[in-house]
């Protein structure tokens, strides 16, 4: 085996990772009240061994491939979700895990959990692990759950969750706690966090959710309230950036190839047959492309990332005339955000909105269905044509998660009790390159993940598929 000399290189300086605490603003007497060694330390169960804390110089590097080519080496890119932007010094996050010190103490800690957005597989699991985690780690005891999304915080009651209560909810697809969009009232829901007294906030939540839990950390620290508050990142879309993936997106993913399996068959057994299948993907294309990836039946992936057209030369009628002729079928897939702009609306359909702000899509499946047997009829009358147009939309996220991300549930959940137990606040958990991290929600909050369409994997999708680039000459 060779060994490459690391002489000549340098490993770029890490920048040191700063993650909100407590201790930024709550004054030292008041701090010292809550201050404790970590109940693990006399779990029967854990028995904590040496190293079984994390100290809070452990970090994880978020691009970890280094040019080892010359003394100025740089680091670059390694994860998907990582930014492409090069730097001199190498960002990394705080190892998650359970610190010595705890700043709450069992008795005192009253938590809630809330679930906001669309759902995802595993969410389920996250609040049963949250809740399983903070009563058996820590011994916490009032653990309560918010139905209904953000609004729930000033409308309804919170609902006492136990060991007892959840233990088979990670069998379950959505949310036992109901979720909602819309309804995010600042100051009401501060205010209500304030009189029910909750000391720490667990988030499972979405983009649009982050940048409203983002206005709630900051005025909690306005108010200068002892409250943690954490997020837990659940996107189906997989569109939150820096961390590797969220929860429930493999789940997502395994259930859209079984569509694209059934639109295959279909157009394998019809005369010139298109299986057409719409995916979720409001923005980013990354369930359809993976599904694509995984399955080797789609012959065009269309996503949100890339404009497509339809007529003329390097257009999609073209290549599937092409597909048509060689093979006699073809399957198609496309993202919910692909090609919106060409689907003709009206004004009001223009404006349309849901309760949380998010432009409402048209169904670009249906559009296309009508535009291909168009064609169809146009170019060859007399020929048999089938389109069979799938959309599996809430199949793939109103499941159970799988196995993986199960697991994944219970890592992350546990890794956000841990920090927030351990006076962090205003942060993110999630795995960046296979290990779990604390990150900044302020970072997270801005940090999109859309597929790039200059790596590896678009480029490996465009060679599976052969499909085209649709750049116009
Ligand atoms: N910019 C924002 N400021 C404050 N609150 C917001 C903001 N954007 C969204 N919210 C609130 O966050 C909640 C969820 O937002 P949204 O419906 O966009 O889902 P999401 O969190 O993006 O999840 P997903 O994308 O998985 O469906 C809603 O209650 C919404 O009112
Ligand atoms: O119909 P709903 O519940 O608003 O959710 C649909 C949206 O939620 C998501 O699953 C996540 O944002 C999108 O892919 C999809 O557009
Ligand atoms: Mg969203």
């Amino acid at each position: 085996m060779m060994m490459m000399s690391s002489k000549n290189s340098t490993i770029p300086p890490v920048t040191v990772p700063i993650l909100p605490h407590l201790t930024d603003y709550i004054p030292s007497p008041d701090l010292k009240t809550h201050m404790t060694i970590n109940p693990l330390e006399s779990n029967p169960l854990y028995h904590p061994p040496q190293g079984f804390y994390i100290s809070h110089h452990e970090a994880i590097l978020r691009r970890i491939i280094l040019d080892l080519s010359s003394s100025s080496s740089s680091s670059s890119s390694s994860s998907s979700s990582s930014s492409s932007s090069s730097s001199s010094s190498s960002e990394a996050f705080l190892r998650a895990g359970p610190r010595k010190q705890v700043f709450f103490d069992r008795d005192t800690v009253r938590a809630a959990i809330v679930t906001c957005g669309g759902l995802c597989p595993g969410m389920n699991t996250v609040i049963r692990e949250l809740v399983v985690g903070l009563w058996d780690l820590y011994g916490v005891r009032s653990i309560h759950g918010i139905p209904a999304g953000y609004r729930g915080f000033y409308s309804r009651d919170p609902i006492p969750l136990t060991p007892k209560l959840v233990h088979n909810w990670h069998k379950k697809g959505g949310t036992v706690l109901e979720t909602s969009r819309g309804g995010f009232h600042l100051t009401k829901i501060v205010d209500a966090i304030q009189s029910h007294g909750f000391n720490q906030v667990y988030i499972i939540w979405g983009d649009g959710t982050m940048r409203g839990a983002l206005k709630i950390f900051e005025e909690i620290c306005r108010r200068r309230l002892y409250i943690g508050l954490t997020g837990i990142p659940k996107t189906v879309d997989n569109d939150i950036g820096i961390i590797d993936r969220s929860f429930g997106f493999q789940t997502a993913v395994e259930k859209a190839q079984e569509a694209i399996n059934a639109a295959h068959v279909e157009a394998e057994s019809a005369v010139n047959g298109v299986g057409l299948v719409k995916l979720m993907g409001r923005s980013t294309g990354h369930i359809a492309l993976h599904a694509t990836l995984s399955s080797r039946d789609v012959d065009c992936c269309l996503i949100p990332e890339i404009e497509f057209y339809l007529q003329g030369k390097g257009g999609l009628f073209e290549f599937l005339e092409k597909r048509l002729k060689e093979n006699g079928h073809a399957v198609l897939v496309v993202a919910e955000g692909a090609g919106q702009d060409m689907i003709p609306r009206t004004d009001a359909q223009k404006q349309e909105r849901d309760e949380s702000g998010n432009p409402v899509f048209l169904d670009v499946g249906s559009w296309l269905k009508s535009e291909l047997k168009n064609w169809w009829s146009r170019e060859h009358p007399d020929e048999l044509f089938t389109v069979k147009y799938i959309d599996p939309t809430y199949m793939i996220r109103a499941v159970p998660a799988n196995a993986t991300d199960n697991l994944y549930c219970t890592l992350v959940a546990h890794s956000a009790i841990h920090g927030v137990m351990a006076g962090h606040t205003g942060f993110v958990s999630g795995p960046v390159n296979g290990n779990y991290a604390y990150i900044p929600l302020e970072q997270v909050a801005v940090a999109k993940n859309e597929v790039k369409l200059k790596d590896h994997k678009w480029a490996w999708v465009r060679s599976v598929t052969n499909q085209p680039d649709f750049v116009r000459d």
